[in-house]
């Protein structure tokens, strides 16, 4: 990974009306009922997994703590809400506004599973609402297109993947997307502003303009592989892969040969990918070219790139676009940001749903390891309660387990503490290293792609207690 710039867009300098309306209409309402001062935490979690997966690599945190760093409103925001009808006294408020909460969250990259708090934020009322959609918008989509990248990466196994989304990614989400895409393992993107601002690597081939801008494809493949003879991967299927595609890229890797280079691959992008991949890698030994790669596109996802190595196909490096940055096909990762506690009071959400009902009081989350160190379970017990013996499943106490042998570790770790950053946000690297490790650790009945195993979350009993006798006082 090279090194980080970073963002240098108005958006990330200026996010504080990068909201919903009802966040600045509600916190005007805190500040003239005289509840500034009151006291609130907010839990962030999920409820339904994307893609039918069995986790979610936790990402979004390293820009989430990078915007929130100088969180301020300036004057031409001020005139703004001015025109929009918000008073002049609220808006004093706002342009002395400097956010001071404290959040403790999941590290980047941690494998994460529906219900269970990934991040809390806790701080005076209107500091702690007046960044839910922000928080949101981020943490839902970095989480949602980093699990898509991790999937692919899971399937394509030793083998490279790539990057080719921004083209295809929904407008300027491609900068986040590419973002994402590394921390959940691809190696390379072809997007070059992600790789400017976020020190990933920059990579790519050649697009079929390239090739019929020339006379004929192997003067396209001479002239490409001349300016760049270490880096040259040649597309081959702009008019006929086996009868012209690869034998003009052997010439071509015969020519770099004698000129003492070694050309780095071909890239096939129609067709019956196993088929030509098996063809092309014939014909390239056959030439004596073994060390050239085969790359492939086409529309691939996770499961494609497995189907793909389940055929044998000699594939040595994928190009992932449009399913990987659009996060096809689960359009958004549903994280919601709710109410757990005010002045210490825990504040609960009844929902027909017995499942939506949210968890009152400020949590933590406890992570369940086995002596091999892999992942039993997380239980979500009340931050202030001992560890408990018992934790029981969230709506069937018959269901439950005795943890007291066995060794956790909390999942929440602080991040700011009253609007401090503790420490400088995680790196790309970093954030993807660590996705990995903690990955090693889930069992492979929650990896795999059909009907993964549900991971166990469960809620110690006095969470419970206070759950169950809220809803009664609230009915
Ligand atoms: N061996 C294979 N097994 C499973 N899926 C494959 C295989 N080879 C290719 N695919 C996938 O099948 C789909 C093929 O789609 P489609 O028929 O539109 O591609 P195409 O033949 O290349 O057409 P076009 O020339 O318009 O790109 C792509 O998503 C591709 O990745
Ligand atoms: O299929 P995806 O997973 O979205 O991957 C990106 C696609 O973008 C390019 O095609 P495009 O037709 O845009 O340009 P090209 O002429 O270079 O092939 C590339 O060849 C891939 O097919
Ligand atoms: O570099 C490539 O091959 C590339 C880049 C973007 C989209 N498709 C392919």
């Amino acid at each position: 990974m090279n090194r980080q710039h970073t963002y240098n867009h108005t958006l990330f300098e200026r996010p504080a009306l990068y909201t919903d309306f009802y966040e600045l209409t509600m916190a005007q309402g805190y500040f003239l009922s005289g509840r500034k001062d009151d006291q609130a935490c907010f839990d962030y979690f999920f409820r339904d997994l994307p893609f039918d997966g069995g986790y979610v690599v936790f990402a979004g945190l390293s820009d989430l703590l990078q915007i929130l760093d100088g969180f301020q409103f300036y004057e031409d925001e001020l005139s703004y809400l001015s025109e929009q009808g918000f008073k002049p006294e609220f808006l004093n408020f706002l342009r002395d506004f400097r956010l001071n909460v404290t959040i403790h969250a999941a590290k980047e990259g941690e494998i994460i599973f529906p219900q269970e708090p990934a991040l809390r934020v806790e701080g005076s009322i209107i500091h702690t609402q007046i960044l839910e959609t922000l928080l949101l918008n981020i943490l839902n989509f970095e989480s949602l297109i980093a699990t898509k990248a991790f999937r692919m990466k899971y399937a394509a196994g030793d083998k490279k993947v790539l990057d080719f989304g921004l083209r295809r990614a929904q407008g300027f989400g491609g900068i986040q997307a590419s973002k994402a895409a590394a921390i959940g393992g691809i190696e390379a993107t072809s997007n070059v502003y992600s790789a400017f601002t976020q020190g990933l690597t920059p990579s790519g081939t050649m697009a079929h303009s390239w090739i019929q801008s020339f006379e004929d494809e192997h003067t396209a493949f001479r002239k490409y592989a001349r300016y760049y003879p270490d880096n040259c991967i040649l597309l081959v299927d702009t008019y006929d892969t086996l009868n012209s595609g690869i034998p003009n890229a052997i010439k071509v890797a015969k020519e770099l040969e004698e000129q003492g280079h070694k050309m780095k691959g071909i890239r096939l992008d129609s067709g019956d990918l196993a088929y030509y991949s098996r063809k092309a890698r014939a014909q390239l030994d056959e030439a004596g070219l073994d060390y050239v790669k085969i790359a492939v596109s086409n529309q691939l996802d996770e499961r494609l790139i497995q189907s793909l190595l389940n055929q044998r196909a000699p594939i040595d490096l994928f190009g992932v676009g449009t399913r990987l940055v659009t996060g096809h096909d689960t359009p958004a990762l549903d994280g919601v940001y709710k109410l757990a506690a005010v002045n210490k009071q825990p504040k609960l959400k009844i929902s027909e749903n017995i499942e939506k009902t949210t968890l009152p009081g400020r949590k933590k989350v406890l992570r369940y390891s086995n002596a091999s160190d892999t992942f039993l379970g997380d239980g979500i017990v009340l931050a202030h309660e001992e560890d408990p013996a018992i934790i029981y499943h969230p709506h069937y106490p018959a269901k439950h387990t005795d943890v007291t042998e066995i060794q956790s570790e909390p999942l929440l770790q602080p991040f700011i503490r009253n609007g401090e950053l503790l420490n400088t946000p995680p790196s790309v690297a970093e954030s993807a290293s660590y996705a990995r490790q903690r990955f090693e650790r889930l069992n492979a009945e929650h990896k795999r792609f059909e009907n993964p195993h549900i991971y166990k979350i469960g809620i110690s009993k006095k969470l419970m207690d206070l759950r169950d006798n809220l809803s009664q006082k609230v009915k």
